[in-house]
């Protein structure tokens, strides 16, 4: 196996570990991480390759600034900042950071998390060819896409990225709902559900329907976070949410204006367990290349 699918299927068993940790009693994952047994093994391994990786790229990167800094004169000057100052923060993500080790922890946080933030995004950046050389390429020409941005949020709101996240009260609350909750409870919401219920977006919920988002007089329908939760809300909602929102479209234009897609049909569509909601066995399409270029 090539160093990259290492890399994936270690992102993958991680993602499967955090996932079953969700449903598993804790005293139960904790043994079996105790003994090293079952998905838990795998985790650990799986923690060791990620380790091995960052590593090596850090080291790298540092040879590289070296080694720059020694033939100009100048550089970017260390990147070895203090721990303290680097780890004021450390995200939702303690199983993954708990497992990186004393060197270099936070800058491993910071590459975990762009790699599982990019991981989130369900298109690959370097299909957005070069915008030099394209007829959109300007934030304006995407902004007026509203249909394409209404396709978009349709797709994630059906299938969000991130299809549940576990939160737990810093003081004891009460919820809006008037349920009393403490530290010492999780709270798992169930983003999957909630951009399924009709209570929420009425009858037709589970059509895939982009006009929803969109008005003939008033173009685009911004819906509150709170009810379109795929970004999450509040004070930690995504901060790459319009990045996000960028290269996705920016990817659809590019693949739309050159080829035509058409789904294989009879494949089989399943989700595979992790906190990234993903197809297990992907999804094959044909796509024959346009003979020119069309604006959609
Ligand atoms: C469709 C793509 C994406 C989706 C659906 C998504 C969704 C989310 C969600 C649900 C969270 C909250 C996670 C939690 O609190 O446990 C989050 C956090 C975050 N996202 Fe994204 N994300 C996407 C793409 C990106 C991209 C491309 C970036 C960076 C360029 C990014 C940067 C972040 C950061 C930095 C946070 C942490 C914010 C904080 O805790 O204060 N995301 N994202």
């Amino acid at each position: 196996m090539s160093k990259v699918d290492d890399f994936g299927k270690a992102l993958n068993d991680i993602g499967e570990g955090i996932m079953y940790r969700h449903v598993k009693p804790k005293f139960l994952w904790k043994l079996q991480r105790w003994v090293g047994f079952g998905q838990e093994k795998k985790v650990y391994e799986a923690n060791a390759t990620l380790n091995r990786t960052f590593k090596k790229f850090i080291l790298d990167k540092r040879e590289d600034i070296r080694s720059k800094e020694n033939s100009s004169g100048e550089g970017w000057g260390s990147i070895d900042i203090p721990h303290e100052a680097r780890c004021k923060h450390l995200g939702g993500i303690p199983l993954l950071l708990r497992s990186l080790g004393s060197f270099g922890v936070c800058l491993k946080t910071l590459m975990l998390s762009l790699t599982l933030a990019k991981r989130s995004t369900p298109i690959y950046q370097e299909g957005a060819g070069d915008p030099e050389r394209s007829t959109y390429d300007s934030m304006e020409f995407l902004n007026k896409l509203v249909y394409l941005r209404g396709a978009l949020y349709e797709a994630m709101r059906l299938h969000p990225p991130v299809p549940f996240e576990r939160l737990s009260p810093v003081k004891p609350d009460v919820l809006p709902s008037g349920h009393r909750v403490d530290p010492s409870m999780k709270i798992v919401i169930f983003i999957y559900a909630l951009g399924r219920m009709n209570a929420v977006w009425g009858e037709d919920a589970l059509e895939f329907n982009p006009k929803r988002w969109v008005s003939e007089t008033r173009g685009f329908i911004e819906v509150s976070s709170s009810k379109f939760f795929t970004f999450n809300a509040g004070p930690r909602a995504c901060l790459g949410k319009e990045v996000a929102m960028t290269l996705m479209k920016t990817v659809v234009v590019e693949i739309l204006q050159n080829y035509n897609i058409e789904v294989v049909q009879g494949q089989k569509i399943e989700p595979a367990p992790g906190p990234i909601l993903r197809m297990k066995h992907g999804l094959r399409v044909k796509l024959n290349k346009r003979c020119s270029s069309s604006a959609i």
